[in-house]
């Protein structure tokens, strides 16, 4: 059996995770999964876990790490046979640390992009709530304004998009993911990008997945995009 391939992606909310990890489901074959989506999901669907999560992610806080790697860790169990690619999880050393004594993962993608950039990007976000697709206004907009354009349903924005909210995510974002990073950096298996345009970045992570890939073949199995 090819090797299984076991990847994630860090950045600051914005820095363009999700819309990286559907191209490179895309591309590559991988399954995506996607902590805040999952988390969303569940509490869309009144789950245990749901129930569970909602206050803090109603208010843009972290799930305590024992929640989220009780929740996380069974997902991947599921995925087993599976190349995976993980956008939002782990979002602290206690994560990463829990990730790390079930699975080594070959690849780190960090993205660095520029607060006044993350700040547009969020403003003009609008998310399809059932299947976490992501558009923005300018850079790829629904093809009817408002709509998903595969279900046809309304889009919503995210109360902690705005941008009151985006200076203090931020900087919990730096501090709760540096020793991650570094943690990732000792490992050898951290990749940056940093840039202001996605379509810039893209070509760079898509060569390096090719590289790292070819020498490392991923399963077949069938994208699985929100
Ligand atoms: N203008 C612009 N918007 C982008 C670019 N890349 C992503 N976006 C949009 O920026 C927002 C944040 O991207 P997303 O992938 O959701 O970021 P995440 O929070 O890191 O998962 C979304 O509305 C994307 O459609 C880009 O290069 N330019
Ligand atoms: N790995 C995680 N650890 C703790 N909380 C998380 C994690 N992933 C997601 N969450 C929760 O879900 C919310 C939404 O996550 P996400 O969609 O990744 O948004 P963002 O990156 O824009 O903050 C977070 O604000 C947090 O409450």
């Amino acid at each position: 059996m090819a090797k299984l391939f076991r990847a994630a992606i860090m950045g600051p909310p914005g820095s363009g995770k999700g819309t990286i990890s559907q191209r490179i489901a895309q591309s590559f074959g991988l399954q995506y999964l996607s902590s805040g989506h999952f988390l969303r999901e569940g509490i869309a669907a009144k789950t245990e876990a749901g129930l569970l999560v909602k206050t803090y992610v109603e208010r843009s806080m972290l799930v305590p790490d024992h929640v989220m790697t009780r929740l996380m860790l069974p997902r991947l169990e599921q995925l087993s046979g599976h190349s995976w690619l993980l956008d939002g999880f782990p979002r602290t050393l206690g994560q990463a640390l829990a990730l790390n004594n079930l699975y080594q993962l070959d690849l780190v993608i960090s993205l660095n992009i520029p607060y006044e950039t993350l700040k547009e990007r969020l403003s003009d976000r609008w998310i399809h709530p059932a299947s976490g697709r992501v558009y923005n206004m300018g850079f790829n907009p629904p093809r009817v304004q408002g709509k998903d354009d595969i279900t046809g349903e309304p889009l919503i924005q995210h109360d902690d998009d705005k941008p009151e909210a985006l200076t203090a995510r931020l900087r919990h974002y730096k501090d709760v993911a540096k020793p991650v990073i570094n943690l990732y950096k000792s490992q050898g298996i951290l990749h940056s990008f940093s840039g202001t345009e996605t379509d810039r970045i893209w070509p760079y992570i898509n060569s390096l997945l090719s590289t790292k890939m070819h020498t490392q073949p991923s399963d077949t199995c069938q994208a699985q995009t929100p």
